[in-house]
C-alpha cells in the first residue's frame, strides 16, 4: 500500500516537473520562431533590393542609351550632349544606389540599437538598493556561515516558488541541494548572489542580512559557477586570466591540475595559448564545467557556490567532476546543487528540497532511511539498491 502511495506521489511529481519543462521548453520554441520568421523577412527583403535596384539602374543606362542613341542618329542632339548626359546620369544614379545600400544598412543598424537600448534599460542593481550599507561586514578571509532563515521568494511577476527554507550551511563544510527539477535549488544560490531580493525572512552570512551588505563587498567573498558555465572565444589562459589577470603559467597550470584540466595544455603544442573554440565548443560539457571552477579558483573565494552541472556527464567526466569538487571543498564553505548524487554522498550535508520547501536535512546515509524522496532520487541512480 505504502509502495503505490510513494510511487503515485512520484508520478505526480514526474509529471509536475515535466509541465514546468514543458512550458519552458514551448517559451523558447516560440521565442526561436520569432527569431526565424525575423530572419527570414531580413533576409527576404535584402534579397530583393539589391538585385532590384542594380536592374533598375542598368535599365536606365540602356534607356538613355537606346533613346539618346536614337536622336543623335536623327540629328536631334549632339554625340557631346548624350556624353554629358550620361555622365549627369552616372552622378546621379551612383549615390541613389548608395542611398538605398545605406538605407538597408540603416534597418539592421536600428535593429542592433533597440538591442543595445533594451539592455541599457535593464535597470542598474544598485537601485532600490536602500537598505545596503557599509555596516559591519563579516570578517574578510575565512570560510563564512551561510543561514536561510524562515526564506520565502517570487520571481518577478510569478507565483511563490520559495517557502520558509531554513538551513544553516556551517562555514568551512560542504552542504549540497537535492531534489526534483523545478524544487528551488538553482533559486538559492541566486538569492545567496542577491541577483533578486528574498521577499519573506532573511538570508545571512556570518550573521549579517545579505540586504544590509553592499552587493561587491557581498560578492567579493563569493565564488558563483553556474550551470552552463560561460567559457569564452580566445585561448585557455585567456580564460583563467578574467579572474586573476597577473597570475603566472605556473599558478594557472596548478589550478588546472587541481581541476583535472591539466591535460588540456599539455596534449597541445601551444600549451596554455590552445584556442577552446566560441563559447568553450572545442571542450566538452564537463571540461567548460571545471574550467569554470578553475576560474573562480584563482579568485580564491572563501565562498564557493557551484551549480552542478545537468547534462550527462560520462563516468570519466563524472570523477573528475568529483575530485575538481573534492579540491575546491578544501578551506571553503561550499554550497553546492547537486544532479549527481554520486557527487556529493560525502557531503557534510544534505538539505532534501521539493516544491520550494526543505523537505529533510541529513548525510546520506540518514537520508537513504529517514527521506521517501532522497530514497527515491538515490534509487534512481543506483546508489541503494
Ligand atoms: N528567471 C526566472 N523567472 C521566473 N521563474 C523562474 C526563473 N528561474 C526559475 N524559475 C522558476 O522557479 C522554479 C525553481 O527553479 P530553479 O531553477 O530554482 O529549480 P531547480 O531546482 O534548480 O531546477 P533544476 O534542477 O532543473 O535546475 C521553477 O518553477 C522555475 O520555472
Amino acid at each position: 500500500m505504502t509502495s503505490a502511495v510513494e510511487r503515485a506521489i512520484s508520478a505526480a511529481r514526474t509529471i509536475r516537473a515535466s509541465r514546468a519543462e514543458t512550458r519552458e521548453a514551448e517559451t523558447v520554441a516560440g521565442s526561436a520562431a520569432e527569431a526565424y520568421a525575423a530572419g527570414l523577412r531580413v533576409a527576404r527583403v535584402q534579397a530583393l533590393v539589391g538585385p532590384a535596384s542594380t536592374v533598375t539602374i542598368q535599365g536606365a543606362f540602356l534607356l538613355v542609351l537606346a533613346v539618346g542613341g536614337a536622336r543623335v542618329a536623327a540629328g536631334a542632339i549632339s554625340v557631346g550632349d548624350l556624353v554629358a548626359f550620361v555622365m549627369f546620369l552616372f552622378f546621379l544614379v551612383l549615390p541613389l544606389g548608395q542611398a538605398v545600400h545605406a538605407y538597408t544598412q540603416l534597418q539592421s543598424g536600428l535593429g542592433a540599437l533597440a538591442r543595445i537600448e533594451e539592455i541599457l534599460a535593464v535597470p542598474e542593481e544598485g537601485a532600490g538598493d536602500r537598505r545596503a550599507r557599509p555596516v559591519v561586514a563579516p570578517a574578510a578571509g575565512g570560510p563564512a556561515a551561510i543561514r536561510f532563515d524562515r526564506v520565502g521568494f517570487g520571481y518577478p511577476g510569478g507565483p511563490p516558488v520559495l517557502h520558509g527554507v531554513s538551513f544553516t550551511v556551517p562555514a568551512g563544510t560542504r552542504t549540497a541541494l537535492v531534489g526534483p527539477s523545478g524544487a528551488g535549488k538553482s533559486t538559492l544560490l541566486a538569492l545567496v548572489e542577491r541577483f533578486y531580493e528574498v521577499t519573506e525572512g532573511a538570508l545571512c552570512l556570518d550573521g549579517v542580512d545579505v540586504r544590509n551588505l553592499p552587493r561587491d563587498a557581498l560578492r567579493a567573498r563569493l565564488g558563483y559557477v553556474e550551470q552552463e558555465a560561460p567559457v569564452l572565444a580566445g585561448t585557455l589562459r585567456e580564460n583563467l586570466l578574467i579572474t586573476a589577470p597577473d597570475a603566472p603559467d605556473d599558478r594557472l597550470l596548478a589550478v588546472l591540475d587541481e581541476v583535472n584540466l591539466g591535460h588540456l595544455a599539455e596534449r597541445a603544442p601551444e600549451g596554455l595559448g590552445v584556442q577552446v573554440g566560441e563559447g568553450g565548443v572545442l571542450l566538452s560539457g564537463g571540461e567548460r564545467q571545471r574550467l569554470a571552477i578553475a576560474r573562480t579558483l584563482l579568485a580564491g573565494p572563501p565562498v564557493l557556490l557551484l551549480d552542478e552541472p545537468t547534462s550527462n556527464l560520462d563516468a570519466r567526466n563524472e570523477a573528475a567532476l568529483r575530485r575538481a569538487i573534492d579540491a575546491v571543498a578544501v578551506r571553503r564553505t561550499l554550497l553546492i546543487v547537486a544532479h549527481r548524487l554520486s557527487t556529493v554522498v560525502d557531503a557534510d550535508q544534505i538539505v532534501v528540497l521539493d516544491g520550494g520547501r526543505v523537505v529533510a536535512v541529513g548525510s546520506h546515509d540518514e537520508l537513504t532511511v529517514t527521506s521517501p524522496l532522497y530514497r527515491e532520487l538515490a534509487t534512481h541512480q543506483l546508489l541503494v539498491s
